[in-house]
């Protein structure tokens, strides 16, 4: 089966986390936490703020790894590395990629549809 490594970002301001939907592809309409594949010779921090920078304009701080996920899809296996990040000064995301986003409370984490594979990430952070 083919394999992918992702990373994602878990943006938090002030108790808020940052979840988006997928606006295009197979897995549209589905929410996640915004990133993308690595490419080659990149580190994950490195894929990390490249990815935000281009599908929401952000700047980011990258902090603690919170963990990484491996899951089947039925056409692919996704390695998907997660990392704490907070916004830098003054920056605010703009949907250049996604359908829509929403900042949510830790109490309402589970308000929107996540991926599959994103669930296993939303229980390490209840
Ligand atoms: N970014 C992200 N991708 C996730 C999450 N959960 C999850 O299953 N995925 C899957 C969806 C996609 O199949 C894959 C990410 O690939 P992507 O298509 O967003 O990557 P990319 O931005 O490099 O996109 P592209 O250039 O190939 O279109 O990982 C998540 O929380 N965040």
């Amino acid at each position: 089966m083919k394999s992918i490594e992702v990373v994602a970002g878990v943006i938090t301001d002030g108790g808020r986390i940052f979840a988006t939907q997928r606006g295009y592809g197979d897995q549209k309409d589905g929410w996640e936490f915004p990133g993308g594949k690595m490419e080659p010779g990149e580190t994950p921090e490195q894929a990390l703020v490249r990815e935000l920078q281009e599908e929401l304009a952000i700047e980011v701080n990258v902090g603690e790894k919170i963990c990484t996920v491996e899951y089947d899809y039925p056409k692919f296996h996704l390695t998907m590395h997660c990392f704490y990040c907070s916004l830098a000064a003054g920056c605010k995301p703009k949907l250049l990629e996604h359908e829509d986003a929403k900042w949510l409370d830790r109490e309402n984490l589970n308000t929107v549809n996540w991926l599959p594979a994103d669930v296993e990430v939303v229980k390490h952070l209840l």
